[in-house]
């Protein structure tokens, strides 16, 4: 099968959250791209690099490449073009770095031979109300959610990273098309850790999320694999397929 077609209902993403490439190889050599894509994020990056990435997509995995830009636009832009450059599927900017940066974002990626989808981070899910008023926002945390996902689809980015508890309510006010990465995924009866706003993947599918990050729950699991079919069941369960 060819990967692009292996890959293009697969809404799960697991986040490599690994100290080194050593233990993010040997835990990628117990997964299956056909059962999840792979994010790679600052830590893992720091520590290994473009090598690991480019190990990983030889592997078969898609990549989503999640460094959070944020910076003036013209430094995003730059770091937005040579992520593209390392064939990933997916990378990502944060939303509060303004329209003018998230625009700069999108043309950087569309110059781009290989584009890859470009999405914003809302607000994190390991943030609750009190947590964004104590950092000085006023609005609320839905209305902060929809506020920046609006920012992002009127810079032209292809999505948001958002809680699945705010992709109903995104799905209404921006389309089902708009895509929607959900972290905070937690199956049935797993810890929440540091997350503050969790979701089961059914629910999650069910409320619109077009595609669900989850990390600890399977990289913690004695059986990861089982633990993504599972997740997998449950996620063609919601979609009625
Ligand atoms: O951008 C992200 O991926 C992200 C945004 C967000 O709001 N919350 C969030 O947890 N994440 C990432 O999603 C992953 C969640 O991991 P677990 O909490 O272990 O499932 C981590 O790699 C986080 O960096």
């Amino acid at each position: 099968m060819a990967q692009d077609q292996m890959h293009q209902d697969q809404p799960l993403i697991v986040a490599l959250d690994f100290p080194d490439g050593a233990s993010a190889r040997a835990f990628a050599s117990r997964l299956d791209p056909r059962l999840c894509r792979l994010k790679v994020g600052f830590e893992l990056f720091v520590a290994a690099g473009p090598a690991l990435v480019e190990d990983l997509q030889g592997r078969g995995f898609e990549i989503f490449l999640d460094l959070k830009f944020h910076d003036i636009p013209n430094t995003v832009a730059g770091a937005c073009r040579a992520a593209a450059g390392l064939g990933v599927w997916m990378i990502n900017v944060h939303a509060c770095g303004g329209r003018a940066m998230m625009t700069a974002a999108r043309e950087a990626v569309e110059g781009a031979a290989h584009r890859p989808r470009l999405i914003a981070v809302t607000v994190l899910t390991s943030m609750d109300a009190a947590d964004l008023a104590a950092s000085g926002i006023g609005r609320g945390l839905e209305e902060q959610a929809l506020f920046l996902a609006g920012e992002a689809r009127a810079a032209g980015l292809d999505g948001v990273v958002c809680s699945a508890r705010e992709a109903p309510m995104l799905r209404r006010a921006l389309g089902a098309d708009f895509l929607k990465v959900t972290p905070g995924i937690r199956p049935e009866g797993s810890a929440s850790d540091d997350q503050k706003r969790v979701v089961t993947p059914g629910q999650a599918m069910g409320d619109g999320a077009t595609h669900l990050v989850v990390g600890r729950p399977v990289t913690r699991a004695a059986d990861p694999l089982a633990v993504l079919e599972a997740m997998n069941r449950e996620i063609a369960a919601a979609r009625g397929t």
